[in-house]
């Protein structure tokens, strides 16, 4: 697990592009294509807009295939669809096209857009091993990531998949990559910024004993890839080293 802590955001959000451009241009160098998976929540957004933006010409986008690590059961157009806040802030200013984007088809009920969504990241995959190049998480101040949320069913789901589930305290489904799916990865980033989220930081990075029911993302143990925990001071404050 590798650790990175900035004093602003900014810093933050540069070497955590220099990271994914790094990461986007040696997946396209090796296999013509990149595997991203995108983060939902608030966290990303600026991180997104800056891809499509600033650092627009140093990944060949039209490479990328993106696909999202969790979705909200809400209709596409709803506010708070993580494919909606995407295609805002990154994939309508990239243009990319509708055949490089796997969006979760909430249209369904959860259940089945958790199996369309397998059907068609299994389709992409052409039935080799699902393993993505970058999946992007962030982290909420109960140590959920994805939708991967304390004391919930997905959490003892072992299989390499997507799943849905039905999460008490928001009391609402979510269809999640499970941990295991997340940990076929070859790369995956934390992004984490935030006070709030310091206690969570704290547990999930230097427990000495793991309580994944309480802290989800203590999960995160990639198999043969790599982890890294991209944070600001504010998030980090709570470290002991
Ligand atoms: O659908 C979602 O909301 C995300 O996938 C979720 O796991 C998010 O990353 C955390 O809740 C942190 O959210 P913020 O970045 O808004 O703090």
């Amino acid at each position: 697990m590798n650790l990175l802590i900035y004093k602003t955001q900014s810093e933050l959000f540069e070497d955590l592009i220099d990271y994914i451009v790094t990461i986007a241009n040696k997946s396209i160098a090796e296999n013509d294509c990149f595997n991203f998976v995108l983060t939902g929540g608030n966290s990303p957004k600026a991180l997104y807009e800056l891809l499509a933006t600033t650092y627009r010409d140093k990944i060949d986008w039209s490479k990328v295939y993106f696909f999202f690590g969790d979705e909200r059961n809400v209709l596409p157009t709803h506010e708070s669809y993580n494919g909606l806040m995407a295609k805002k802030a990154i994939l309508d200013p990239l243009d990319i096209a509708a055949d490089h984007i796997f969006y979760v088809d909430t249209t369904l009920a959860p259940e089945k857009a958790a199996i369309e969504y397998n059907k068609a990241i299994s389709a992409h995959f052409n039935g080799a091993d699902i393993i993505f190049d970058l999946i992007l998480l962030g982290m909420g101040d109960d140590a959920h990531t994805a939708s991967l949320f304390p004391g919930t069913t997905i959490l003892d789901n072992k299989e390499v998949e997507i799943d849905s589930v039905f999460v008490e305290k928001l009391s609402t489904y979510r269809i999640s990559f499970t941990a295991p799916l997340i940990n076929k990865a070859k790369n995956i980033a934390f992004l984490v910024f935030g006070e709030s989220k310091a206690q969570a930081v704290k547990h999930v990075i230097e427990a000495p004993k793991k309580n994944t029911k309480l802290y989800p993302s203590q999960l995160i143990n990639p198999v043969d890839g790599s982890v890294t925990w991209f944070l600001d001071d504010a998030a980090a404050s709570l470290l002991d080293n």
